[in-house]
């Protein structure tokens, strides 16, 4: 128990990653009061928008307007996802804090998801991360399929230090090693984040976990072990990736927070107020929230 770190950053990824693949148009109002009342709940860092073609994913599309309505939080970095320099000059007069390039370990998912190779996606990020560095903006790299791809199955390590290796060259302050379809188990979560940090510093190493399989909180506590101290999880368990067939939302912050608490490790994060902005998001959704912890709560106080 001494092993595991005693801070950890939450990047809460709901408005983005939670978000992006909801089939009904959700408002840019519910998206900034969702924002805001995470700001309210202490994350130091919020994926708020995607500055990506509205043709791919139209749920985003009204970034710029959330990122204009959100009250800033001093101390709160507002990311945005960018996967070329449109995207990069949309984040940047949005007042982004942070710019995300999202790549793969896997050849087949970075042609579904961005429409290019491995190595085309690096050469359309060379300009982003040169950019990011010219207006000192933060510049996050993102792993997706690090553990297993819907399209290509099994992903080799050696495919994983690859990326990272290549984001890293890039400049990046920090890496995603992302479960994009939640199919990973402890031991394998441990051998690749292994993996990464021979790449890269374990400290600005993240864990990003899906909970598809139900394996996202074991991952979590896998990972703690080997020493990683960023996670990113989504409000009330929102989400999924567009290109990624059947995989489900990110894990649950408030599941999360509820685990770090009961270790005694440190966020800075509210969990009752998170418990509350899933609350008020599932209610916008018209449906059940998909946190275990934010369901017992919510239950709890109404009874
Ligand atoms: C990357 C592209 C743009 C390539 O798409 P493309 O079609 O190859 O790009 P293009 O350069 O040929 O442009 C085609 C059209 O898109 C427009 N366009 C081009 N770029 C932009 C932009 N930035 N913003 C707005 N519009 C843009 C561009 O203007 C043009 O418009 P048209 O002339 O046809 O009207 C496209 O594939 C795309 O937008 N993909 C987005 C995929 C995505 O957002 N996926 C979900 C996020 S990743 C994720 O969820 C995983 C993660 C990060 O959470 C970690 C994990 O769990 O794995």
């Amino acid at each position: 128990m001494n092993n595991l770190p005693q801070h950890v950053k939450i990047v809460e990824v709901g408005p983005r990653d939670g978000l992006q693949n909801e089939k009904e148009a959700v408002s840019a109002r519910v998206k900034i009061e969702l924002v805001d009342r995470l700001s309210r709940a202490g994350f130091m860092n919020i994926e708020a928008a995607s500055f990506v073609s509205p043709k791919w994913v139209p749920q985003m599309a009204t970034s710029a307007e959330v990122m204009a309505g959100i009250e800033r939080r001093p101390g709160t970095l507002y990311s945005a996802l960018t996967p070329n320099m449109q995207g990069f000059e949309a984040a940047l007069a949005a007042g982004a804090g942070e710019v995300v390039i999202f790549g793969s370990a896997s050849e087949a998912f970075s042609h579904k998801n961005i429409n290019c190779s491995i190595a085309e996606s690096i050469a359309r990020f060379e300009p982003v991360a040169r950019a990011a560095r010219e207006h000192g903006l933060r510049l996050r790299g993102s792993v997706s399929c690090a553990f297993g791809c819907p399209y290509q199955g099994e992903v080799p390590l050696e495919a994983v230090a690859d990326v990272v290796g290549r984001m890293r060259d890039l400049g990046c302050d920090e890496i995603d090693i992302a479960d994009t379809i939640g199919v990973s188990t402890p031991r394998k979560t441990q051998a690749v984040m292994q993996t990464a940090a021979r790449a890269f510093a374990l400290e600005r190493i993240s864990g990003h976990f899906h909970d598809t399989y139900g394996q996202a909180l074991a991952n979590i506590y896998a990972s703690l072990e080997v020493g990683v101290a960023i996670f990113h999880s989504s409000v009330a368990g929102l989400g999924g990736c567009p290109y990624a067939r059947g995989a489900t939302g990110n894990v649950a912050t408030e599941d999360v927070l509820y685990l770090l608490d009961g270790l005694g490790i440190q966020t800075g994060v509210d969990l009752q107020q998170v418990v509350d902005a899933g609350a008020f998001i599932s209610a916008q959704l018209g449906r059940k929230g998909a946190s275990r912890v934010g369901n017992a709560l919510l239950a709890k106080h109404a009874g």
